[in-house]
C-alpha cells in the first residue's frame, strides 16, 4: 500500500474557513476537503502548503501552527494528512477573489455551516469534528 504526506490548509477569515471541493475524475472526486497535496521530494509541509494554496486557489499565504495531524487508510494508500493553521497575505482579502484554479468548487463557511451537507473525504471527519469542537459557540 501506498502511504502518502499530505498537506491541509486551515484558512480563517474573520469566522470563515475555507474548503475546497475536489475536481472529477481523481481520488476522491467531488469530496469535500481542506485546500492542500502531496509532500514532493525535498520538501517540507510548509513549502509543500504555500506551493499548493498557490497553484490550486492563486492564494500567497503564510503556514502557521499544527492544527490537527490525521492518518487514514483507503482501501489501496494511507494518507497522512497534516493540517496546519494559515494566514493569507495580505490578511484582508477579497474572501469571493479567490480562483478555483485546480479544484471543482470552493466555499468560505462558518463553523455551524460545515454541518451543512458538504460530503467530506473520511479522512477530513476528524478535522471537521476538532474544528466544531474548538471553534463552535455552544
Ligand atoms: N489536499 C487534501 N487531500 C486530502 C484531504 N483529505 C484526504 O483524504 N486527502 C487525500 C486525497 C488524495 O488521496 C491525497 C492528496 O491529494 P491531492 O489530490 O490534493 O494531491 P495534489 O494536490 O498533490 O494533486 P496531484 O498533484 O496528485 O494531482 O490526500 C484534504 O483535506 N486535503
Ligand atoms: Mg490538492
Amino acid at each position: 500500500m501506498r502511504i502518502l504526506v499530505v498537506t491541509a490548509a486551515i484558512i480563517f477569515v474573520g469566522d470563515k474557513v475555507l474548503i475546497t471541493q475536489r475536481n472529477e475524475n481523481v481520488h476522491q472526486a467531488l469530496k469535500w476537503e481542506f485546500p492542500g497535496g502531496k509532500i514532493e521530494p525535498g520538501e517540507s509541509p510548509e513549502e509543500c502548503l504555500a506551493r499548493e494554496i498557490d497553484e490550486e486557489l492563486g492564494l500567497k499565504i503564510n503556514v502557521g501552527d499544527i492544527f490537527h495531524v490525521v492518518s487514514h487508510v483507503y482501501e489501496e494508500r494511507q494518507v497522512i494528512l497534516l493540517c496546519y493553521y494559515c494566514r493569507c497575505q495580505p490578511s484582508k482579502i477579497n474572501m469571493s477573489n479567490i480562483q478555483a484554479r485546480d479544484c471543482h468548487d470552493f466555499r468560505w463557511v462558518s463553523i455551524a455551516e460545515l454541518d451543512d451537507g458538504y460530503d467530506f473525504s473520511p479522512a477530513d471527519i476528524p478535522v471537521v469534528e476538532k474544528l466544531k469542537s474548538e471553534f463552535q459557540v455552544p
